[in-house]
């Protein structure tokens, strides 16, 4: 054992127990630095896509490729549909960071590191950041196909408290508590609508997403639940990064494609399948490619 004295729970040490192991602010920076070191583009935009939904990094011209089991300290994918690269490149002229493949809690990982990329993307220059996902449609009005631009969430994994900001506050990230009341920047929204608009895309929903911690999907009694609740739609991921973003600054729009209508009858011989789910990420991952490209060159339109 090491004969120093750990006061304090931020004083980690490999032969101590410590509340939480989280990557230090410098962990990330040094991180930064690595990338730093071998691409020279600092990107504005960051982007995290979801299940199937990949293709959006097709936008990245002449890109910078890091496979995620390259990098030091950087966490790999594990789910089917999710590449586990992280691209540098530019879309329309905007230097763009994107994670073709995200970290989910049901992997194993825990949420601090589920969400350290959007730290490091914090470090690399990211102030807005784009986040997409597979969804169950829980909305009865919604369809198969549809996309939708995220409202508002409920975090049902922080309900059980778990957060990925829980443990000793990174101050040099952001203040302890952060409010999340404003979490999907309005403007945003505003511009996402008017670019769906523009574009005549049908199918184009605004809801609010509810997450599990999945593997497993729902059970009926579940869904019922959240239906009255206020959920539109229900996945395993990207309220954590939210919260991670949030905590930083950084402003956030994010969707989900309905991948799948939730299975709200007992009577139903209807099951959720992830196969299904990276199919019809297949068949729209073009449609959402569009909204994520004209969004980009609006928002450097008004920037
Ligand atoms: O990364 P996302 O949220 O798109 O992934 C969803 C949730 C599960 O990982 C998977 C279910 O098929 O898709
Ligand atoms: N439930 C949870 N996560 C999902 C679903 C679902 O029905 N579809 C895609 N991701």
């Amino acid at each position: 054992m090491c004969d120093k004295n750990h006061n304090t729970i931020t004083d980690p040490c490999e032969h101590h127990l410590t509340a939480s192991n989280q990557y230090t602010y410098g962990d990330i920076e040094e991180l930064a630095n690595y990338l730093k070191e071998r691409v020279s583009i600092q990107p504005q935009i960051g982007i995290i896509c979801g299940t199937g939904l990949g293709a959006v990094t097709e936008l990245l011209a002449d890109p910078t490729i890091f496979d995620y089991k390259d990098i030091p300290k950087f966490p790999v994918s594990t789910v089917p549909g999710h590449a586990g690269r992280l691209l540098f490149g530019h879309i329309d002229g905007t230097p763009v960071i994107s994670m073709q493949g995200r970290f989910h809690f049901f992997e194993g990982y825990p949420l601090w590191m589920c969400t350290m990329p959007v730290r490091l993307m914090k470090l690399l220059g990211v102030t807005t950041l784009i986040l997409s996902n597979a969804a169950g449609g829980i909305n009865p009005s919604f369809n198969v196909g549809d996309i939708m631009l995220i409202k508002d969430h409920i975090n049902f994994v922080g309900f059980a408290g778990h957060n990925p900001l829980r443990g000793p506050n990174e101050d040099k990230f952001g203040a302890r508590f952060v409010a999340v009341n404003d979490a999907y920047s309005r403007e945003l929204l505003r511009e996402a609508k008017a670019v769906a608009q523009g574009l005549g895309m049908k199918g184009v929903q605004e809801g609010v997403y509810a997450c599990i911690g999945g593997p497993s999907f729902e059970t009926v009694a579940e869904l019922k639940l959240m239906h009255q609740l206020g959920a539109d739609a229900v996945g395993m991921s990207t309220v954590h990064e939210v919260i991670t973003a949030r905590h930083c600054g950084i402003k956030c729009f994010a969707l989900s494609l309905i991948t799948n209508m939730c299975v709200m009858d007992y009577e139903s011989d209807e099951k959720p399948d992830h196969l299904e789910i990276l199919t019809v990420g297949k068949e729209r991952e073009n449609d959402v490619k569009i909204l994520v490209k004209n969004i980009i060159l609006r928002l450097a339109k008004i920037n």
